[in-house]
């Protein structure tokens, strides 16, 4: 079948912070892609692939062991389980069993916590070795294989410890959400659907169209829709990689949602957590004077017509905003937020009162 696919769109994105620019490719039969991220240097390779993908993981160590690397198979436990210091540990151990040095070179093929796992353990093993994300969500490929972003949770919340440490490269082959179950796949939704709200409202529009076709991979758009929103990503993480300013409108509808994730033990999906927080951001952002009623509106129209949640149990609030204070924009004791101004225009909303607080949360909680 090589060749018979059109060139994948590459979509460029820049060094910051000392770091090296890379590319990320979205089509289809990609794999030819990987030996040149690889790499010339690298003798091994460890290809660190969820419990779902264990066909996938194998198939691919396989192809590498062919082509001559020391190709190693590590299996994690799927989803949030594989965000955890033990796994980390697990695969320090296998790396340092198989004589990992700096050359080598980790792949992390999954959806997003495999390649928050995988890129984690690339940053810390030796202080850092290359590393190439092969994203097969929906989510992963728009948001968490791009940027850096690294990481695990504690018992004290999500994504609490990491690195910010980029792939060599990011392989996003389209084929591979023909097996994501529809839950998965709509989750990816809120972070498309986020790119949207924060600065491409096309992506809104697109979706708004025909909301039942956006959640499946045969919809018309889905390419479009996938790539416009690695290109909202890569724009933004480009000239801030660190999160020092602009990076934090990415973490839109992120505050709440972490500490919905975490209040749920890790059973929520991502997505379906920053969906909720999403319609919470856009209400805070208009009982604060900042947001219209349309564009506030809006959010619940869009996230509920593609079958994301908009609401959240009312009686766990306390238990939220005591998570929240520990969200990466807290400074000191001040709860900052990522609200809209209008369409597309994000700003930060620092030290809300506690009263507008509730109040945002009277309108998801049910
Ligand atoms: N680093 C970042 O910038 C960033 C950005 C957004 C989200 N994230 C993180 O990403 C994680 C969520 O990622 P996700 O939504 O991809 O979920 P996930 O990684 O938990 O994957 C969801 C499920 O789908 C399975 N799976 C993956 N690919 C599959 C496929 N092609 N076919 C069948 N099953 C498949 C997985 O094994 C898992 O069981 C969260 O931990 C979130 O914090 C990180
Ligand atoms: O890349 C970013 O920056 C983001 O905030 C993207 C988010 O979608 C993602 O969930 C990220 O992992 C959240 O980061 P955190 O720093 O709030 O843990
Ligand atoms: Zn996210």
């Amino acid at each position: 079948m090589t060749g018979t696919h059109p060139a994948p769109v590459r979509i460029a994105v820049g060094g910051s912070a000392g770091t090296e620019p890379y590319d990320v490719l979205v089509g289809r039969q990609l794999l030819g892609d990987l030996p040149g991220l690889i790499g010339t240097a690298a003798r091994r390779v460890a290809v660190l692939h969820p419990e779902a993908l264990a066909e996938t993981g194998d198939a691919l160590r396989e192809d590498l062991a062919a082509q001559g690397y020391q190709a190693i198979a590590v299996q994690l436990p799927n989803a949030e389980e594989a965000k955890t210091a033990e796994v980390a540990a697990y695969c320090w151990k296998a790396l340092g069993q198989s004589g990992f040095t700096r050359t080598d070179v980790v792949v992390g093929v999954g959806g997003g916590a495999t390649t928050d796992l995988a890129g984690f353990v690339a940053a810390t093993w030796l202080r850092g070795v290359r590393w190439v994300a092969v994203p097969t969500t929906v989510l992963g490929m728009v948001d968490a294989a791009v940027g850096g972003k690294t990481g695990i949770n504690t018992a004290e919340g999500k994504n609490l410890v990491g690195a910010f440490h980029p792939p060599a490269g990011v392989l996003c082959d389209l084929a591979a959400l023909e097996s994501l179950p529809v839950h998965d796949y709509v989750s990816g939704l809120a972070e498309i659907i986020k790119a949207g709200f924060i600065a491409d409202p096309v992506i809104l529009e697109l979706i708004e169209s025909d909301p039942r076709a956006a959640r499946t991979p045969e919809g018309p758009h889905t390419a479009e829709l996938i790539e416009r929103s690695i290109k909202v990503k890569a724009e933004v993480v480009s000239g801030d990689l660190r999160e020092a300013g602009r990076r934090e409108i990415l973490n839109y509808g992120h505050t709440l949602a972490h500490a919905i994730e975490k209040n749920e033990r890790y059973e929520w999906r991502h997505g379906a957590a920053v969906a909720v927080g999403m319609v919470f951001a856009a209400e805070l952002g208009r009982i604060a004077g900042r947001l219209d009623d349309a564009t506030a509106d809006r959010h619940r129209a869009v996230l509920e017509a593609v079958g994301l949640p908009v609401t959240y149990r009312g009686d766990q609030w306390p238990r939220l905003v005591e998570t929240m204070r520990v969200d990466k924009k807290s400074r000191g004791d001040l709860l900052r937020f990522i609200v809209l101004e209008g369409l597309a225009r994000p700003t930060v909303l620092e030290g809300p009162d506690p009263a507008m607080l509730l109040a945002a949360h009277a309108e998801i909680a049910r």
